[in-house]
């Protein structure tokens, strides 16, 4: 293509070089002309010459204009600025997208001008256009619906709840966020630790890549190698095509977010342990190494110490998670938080069920902060959807809650229990704080009922801090 540089030049526009333009033009598909400084016609293409409906050797060497009239050469040549995508009605009737482009020396003086038609079918241009249109629009939705999927939708500002246990778990939460090491939220199911995961990546420096979630109880063990570190083409029998990306690689830059991590197999706690050491993995049937760089947060609510203990957690792996530990308080420990998160869930599920609800009576509200919630905020959340569909004012009463919580016959949620100690603890706990309300605060009458000596109730309420 040197020689065209100096295709101004007659002296060098020899038949030969003319001739090996045609050569290289004309099987093109694309219609193409040449036009030098003096707006004549140096090349054109064959598909153009058909296009204009005159023989090759009839256009060649006559100014442009003679062959289309409506032609802007001699304008676009004197403009020395080049015109992309135009739309041009040809003298022959015909309606085209064409680009002119004009080709300017060192000095900056006109050499020569390229003609090309890109579309000659308008319609076919504005589809195109609007399939780009739409490719787009799918490429914005794809690129949302995968935020949704991989992002972190809680902040702070949803984990509701201020009692001085939420707040000090909060501000051990905050401080976490804001550090590089891995993160342990344990707790009770239903208390807020998958809030809390969200809540920490959000305000860490990393939110601006993915959070994703892996439930390790959820996803059947034989699957969860592929699921956590993908696998290659032909990894196994029903293998797709071209493999597959694990979420470690999904989460790559951002945060893992390993729920239920008390479920994970062992084989996969060794994997993972790896993972934390080195920051590398391999693929499922593939031997080469990928190199990432994330944050786990890891939640549980199993008791990993006894897992260890029955030989069912790697302890290495739980001194590796174990760095910023959140242990999220159940809720009948912050009896306090109960009216807040009522009030509030109240008026998140009235919007969702499009049921104005946004009252409680005073019973009620008593009757749920002496519960004792072994579900925690996710059965509280269930009740108030129940009692909310059961009402026909704006007042969740009594009548609307189950008869399990106005009886208190308390439920025993066999995933709560951690030790038969534990749970007479907190029914004496309960029994005396029930009885200390009932009595106002009279510790002989509440002794009389509880049918313990005085000293002993002294005690039991030191011991559980019911001063
Ligand atoms: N402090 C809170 N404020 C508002 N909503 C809460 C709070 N804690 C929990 N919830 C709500 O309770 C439900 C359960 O929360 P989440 O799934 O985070 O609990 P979890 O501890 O991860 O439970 P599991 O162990 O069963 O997975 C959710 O609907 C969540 O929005």
């Amino acid at each position: 293509m040197d020689s065209l540089v100096e295709i101004d030049d007659d002296t060098v526009l020899t038949e030969y070089l003319v001739d090996m333009l045609h050569k290289i033009f004309d099987p093109l598909p694309v219609p193409m002309i040449l036009i030098d400084k003096d707006s004549k016609v140096r090349m054109i293409n064959q598909v153009f010459a058909d296009f204009l409906g005159y023989p090759k050797s009839y256009i060649i060497g006559k100014p442009v204009a003679e062959i289309d009239k409506n032609t802007r050469f001699p304008f676009v040549l004197k403009t020395k600025k080049s015109e992309i995508a135009w739309k041009h009605k040809f003298g022959n009737g015909r309606t085209a997208i064409v680009h002119r482009i004009v080709v300017l020396d060192e000095q900056g003086e006109v050499k020569y001008a390229v003609g090309m038609v890109l579309f000659e079918d308008l319609d076919q241009f504005k589809d195109i256009i609007e399939k780009n249109k739409l490719l787009e629009n799918e490429v914005h939705l794809y690129k949302s619906q995968l935020k949704e999927m991989y992002g972190a939708k809680y902040s702070w500002d949803t984990i509701i709840g201020n009692s001085p246990k939420m707040s000090q778990t909060k501000f051990i939460a905050k401080r976490a966020a804001q550090s590089i090491s891995n993160v342990l939220i344990l707790g009770e199911s239903g208390t807020g630790k998958e809030l809390f995961a969200h809540a920490i990546h959000n305000d860490s420096a990393r939110n601006h890549m993915p959070f994703v979630k892996v439930n390790c109880a959820a996803i059947p063990s034989e699957l969860l190698e592929s699921e956590l570190f993908g696998y290659e083409e032909g990894a196994f029998t029903g293998a797709k095509k071209g493999g597959k990306i694990g979420k470690f690689e999904l989460a790559n830059g951002g945060s893992i977010f390993l729920d239920e991590i008390g479920d994970m197999p062992l084989k996969m706690q060794a994997k993972l342990l790896r993972v934390l050491q080195e920051r590398e993995f391999e693929r499922v049937g593939g031997n080469r190494t990928v190199k990432i760089d994330l944050r786990v947060i890891a939640a549980t609510n199993k008791d990993l110490q006894r897992l260890i203990a029955e030989g069912k957690f790697r302890e290495d792996l739980y001194y590796r998670l174990n760095v910023m530990t959140i242990e999220i308080p159940p809720l009948r420990e912050r009896v306090e938080d109960i009216e807040e998160i009522t009030i509030k869930l109240m008026e998140k599920l009235s919007n969702q069920l499009g049921i104005y609800v946004p009252k409680i009576s005073k019973k009620a509200l008593e009757l749920l902060k002496s519960y004792s919630w072994p579900g925690n905020v996710r059965e509280l959340e269930n009740v108030l959807e129940r009692a909310i569909n059961l009402t026909e004012t704006d007042t969740i009463l009594p009548i609307h809650l189950p008869l399990y919580i106005t009886q208190n016959k308390r439920k025993i949620d066999p995933n709560s229990i951690d030790s038969l100690q534990n749970l007479l603890e907190q029914t004496e706990r309960e029994a005396i704080k029930s009885c200390l309300e009932y009595t106002n605060g009279n510790k002989l009458k509440t002794a009389k009922i509880l049918n313990i000596s005085r000293t002993n109730l002294y005690s039991k309420i030191e011991k559980y801090g019911l001063e």
